[in-house]
């Protein structure tokens, strides 16, 4: 894990970055806020935006951490008991602005029209009677570790999470494929096109508000029928990995594959290792060099909770747009 602790000089930095561009920013979530968020983190400081360049470029390891940014509790206020809920207008505009300006210096951000209602930014707490779900809204559950929407073919190259609070120290989890010590012959499998992943409960139409349309059709089909795909790919000797055991199967009767999906579960449960994202952390995940989770934790649902935001970075748009209705809509439906 690399980590980036930010110096006072860089924080004082920061905050005076965000003090003067806020008010040129509406809704975060438009094209017109992106376009200006890119502009404007290249503001940054920056020996900061050095070092995300070589994250991005996959210099450092596949996790980074940047924190001493302080984040002001009292004006953030109480965390909301749903991601439905959060406060409008933001309380936390300004994390949400350096998020998306972070995520401009690695890629683009987008959203899924399947997941907490199409929004581009995503609030991760925990829900009353999701405790147990596979949710990032569980809370006493283990979280086990994935490649964020391993499912699909236009899943993120990054994942950005800008931690609010977490007071009692909920640990996530990080491990990287690059670590791992596989026999050549689980290997050779590992790269064959021999693994389903079904969609994660967050695409489901039951976690969203509007389930209505094709895109909730096409996610139907891929938890009825889920492609073959590889779990290892790129380079052999330094593979990306694409992975989320939970959701997996193999083809009936393939115990070659179950047993090498089962050896490369094993493997990297024992490579895992744990984060804590304290308030003002913001953690760069590249999701395809390295898989997260999230241990379990006792939520309190009083309003103190442990609160995230989430952003889905891709370093290719084009790549999703015959998906999205529009060139200036994030949303892939
Ligand atoms: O809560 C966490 O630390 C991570 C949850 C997660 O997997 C996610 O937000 O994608
Ligand atoms: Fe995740």
């Amino acid at each position: 894990m690399y980590k980036l602790e930010l110096n006072a000089d860089e924080v004082r930095d920061i905050e005076r970055l965000l003090d003067d561009v806020e008010g040129e920013f509406g809704a975060l979530d438009t094209e017109e806020s992106l376009k200006l968020a890119t502009l404007h983190a290249q503001e940054l400081p920056r020996d900061v935006r050095a070092r995300i360049n070589a994250f991005r470029l996959g210099e450092l390891d596949g996790v980074l951490v940047v924190s001493g940014y302080r984040v002001d509790q009292e004006r953030v206020g109480p965390t909301p008991g749903h991601w439905r809920e959060r406060p409008e207008p933001s309380t936390s505009r300004r994390e949400e602005l350096l998020l998306l300006m972070i995520g401009s210096l690695l890629g683009d951000p987008f959203a899924w029209g399947t997941q907490q209602d199409g929004r581009l930014i995503h609030d991760v707490l925990p829900i009353a009677g999701h405790e147990n779900e596979q949710l990032g809204s569980s809370s006493e559950a283990l979280l086990t570790w994935h490649t964020e929407d391993a499912f699909h073919p236009l899943r993120g190259d990054f994942l950005l999470l800008g931690c609010l609070r977490n007071p009692y120290g909920a640990q996530t989890t990080v491990g990287y494929v690059d670590a791992l010590e596989l026999p050549e012959s689980v290997r050779d499998v590992l790269f064959e096109p021999r693994f389903g992943i079904r969609p994660d409960e967050s695409h489901l139409a039951k976690n969203n508000s509007d389930a209505e349309g094709k895109a909730f059709e096409d996610i139907e089909e891929m938890d009825r029928a889920p492609e073959p795909i590889a779990v290892l790919f790129g380079d052999r000797n330094a593979p990306f990995v694409r992975a989320d055991p939970y959701f997996m199967d193999v083809a009936e009767g393939d115990d070659e594959a179950r047993s090498a999906l089962d050896a490369f579960a094993k493997a990297m449960d024992d490579r895992m290792f744990d984060v804590v994202l304290g308030d003002g952390d913001f953690i760069v995940i590249d999701n395809y060099r390295v898989v997260h989770g999230r241990k379990p934790f006792k939520a309190r649902h009083d309003g103190t909770d442990r609160w995230l935001k989430r952003i889905n970075i891709t370093v290719d748009l084009r790549k999703s747009r015959a998906s999205r209705p529009a060139r200036d809509d994030r949303a892939i439906r």
